[in-house]
């Protein structure tokens, strides 16, 4: 089964069933390197379980509104599933599933023991209360119940999900369990079982993949990040640390550039106030397309899906993409970027870091045994160091991409699982 992705037109198609396509060519190009049969080819390219779920939010006002959500397993072989949970209006059940597809690679690429999952609820969390998305969350959670659990499948944030939203998933759990289960979320807050270093650690993950993929010193280095929230904003704040220059950065209704670098930690206060990085008054307005082909050194795409696209690529002048959102680069831009001589460390690779603090939550939960802050990043680090050296190893060794050598890498993982356990027909 090779999948094939044709070139399609933007408007027949959504962007979850684009996010979905791009997956499954990914998947379609590691089976055949890997030479995988057509059974397990197909086991791959479906996911273990998909719950959909009508959601009842109970408006501030009275009304009563029914929205969306989703939880897909995409493959459990390897252990538990594991992936974030999105809040966002655009959301579906293919962009879920596509998500999560890649949270099964990554977490094998990684070498942590879980399988990949993804939830979703199609709201735009920005336009509700504190209190609506307390119920909103609670009713998914309880929606999807039967599904999740520190043994079965274990949420964390993602897009538009946050430390609360996390502890409202524990609470709503332990109270239907009859006790505190703190291991059936990650991400949590300290207080309720979380890991000192998971807020920033898909950021320092990033930093890290940056770091090794210039092989120089970071001094100077000019860099660009698309969106501005959880990831993008410490991916930022410590790439400027390290000495990069940030000199623009976009989140959705906007983007600001200052040639000579941005002080990250005021556009941080700025956006905590004016609820975005628009009308920041130490850099200019630009349009935040055109942030994608700045003339930059490395381009950190942090925001959603299908960013980079055989329209945009050819006019990317980034040398080196790092890719903190998941899925930001489609099949078609990424092979204009290889003839281009654009290196892109992948998705699965370079935002692993917080699916990797995840697991060190995780493992401390199920120990009741907390680690240093110096404990979990010197983990963090040597499995993000060990994860790129063997993907680099493999894409130099059979003249690949790095995508194309991390996917080879996750899906062979994966693979191997299946035929351990004899699941497959
Ligand atoms: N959180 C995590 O631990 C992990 C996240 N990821 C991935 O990283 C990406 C970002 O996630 P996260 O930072 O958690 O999400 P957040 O919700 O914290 O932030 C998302 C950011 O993207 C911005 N954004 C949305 N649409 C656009 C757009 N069209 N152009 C520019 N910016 C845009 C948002 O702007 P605005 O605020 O204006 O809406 C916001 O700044 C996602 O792909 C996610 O799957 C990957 C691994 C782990
Ligand atoms: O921390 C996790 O468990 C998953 C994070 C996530 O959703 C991702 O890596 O895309």
């Amino acid at each position: 089964m090779t999948v094939m992705v044709p070139s399609r037109t933007p408007a027949l198609i959504t962007p979850g069933r684009q996010a979905l396509d791009s997956a499954l060519h990914q998947l379609g190009q590691a089976a055949e390197h890997l030479g995988l049969d057509d059974g397990l080819r197909t086991i791959l390219a479906t996911p273990r379980r998909s719950l959909t779920v009508s959601v009842p939010v109970r408006r501030e006002d009275g009304r009563m509104e029914v929205v969306q959500g989703f939880r897909v397993q995409h493959n459990v072989s390897r252990g538990p599933a594991k992936g974030g949970i999105r809040f966002h209006p655009g959301t579906d059940l293919d962009e879920v599933t596509a998500l999560a597809m890649w949270m099964t690679w990554k977490c094998a690429l990684v070498g942590i023991p879980y399988g990949g999952a993804k939830g979703g609820v199609a709201v735009d969390p920005a336009a509700l209360t504190t209190r609506e998305l307390e119920r909103l969350t609670r009713r998914y959670v309880n929606e999807i119940l039967p599904i999740i659990g520190p043994e079965k499948d274990i949420p964390a944030p993602d897009v538009g999900t946050d430390e609360q939203t996390m502890a409202w998933i524990m609470d709503t759990y332990s109270v239907n369990a009859g006790y505190s289960v703190p291991g059936v979320v990650t991400g949590k807050p300290m207080t309720l079982g979380g890991s000192l270093g998971r807020t920033g650690a898909t950021a320092r993950g990033v930093l890290i993949a940056t770091l090794t993929a210039l092989g120089r010193s970071p001094e100077g280095v000019r860099v660009a990040v698309q969106g501005f929230g959880k990831v993008g904003a410490q991916a930022a704040r410590y790439l400027a640390e390290a000495g990069c220059v940030i000199v623009a950065v976009s989140d959705a209704g906007g983007a600001v550039h200052r040639a000579a670098g941005l002080d990250v930690a005021g556009l941080r206060a700025w956006t905590a106030e004016a609820g975005g990085v628009s009308g920041y008054p130490h850099a200019d307005a630009m349009d935040p397309a055109d942030l994608l082909e700045l003339d930059v050194d490395v381009l950190v795409p942090a925001a959603l899906e299908g960013a980079i696209t055989e329209d945009n690529a050819p006019r990317v002048r980034a040398r080196l993409i790092v890719e903190g959102a998941n899925g930001p680069t489609t099949p078609q831009a990424d092979e204009i970027l290889a003839a281009t001589g654009t290196t892109v460390v992948p998705d699965i690779l370079a935002n692993a870091g917080g699916v990797i603090v995840s697991y060190l939550e995780w493992v401390q939960n199920m120990q009741a045994l907390p680690w240093s802050a110096a404990e979990v990043e010197r983990k963090l680090t040597a499995m993000m160091r060990e994860a790129y050296g063997e993907v680099a190893a493999l894409a130099s060794d059979r003249g690949r991409t790095l995508r194309q050598a991390a996917h080879a890498i996750g899906v062979g993982r994966v693979a191997e699982a299946h035929r351990a356990r004899g699941l497959y027909p």
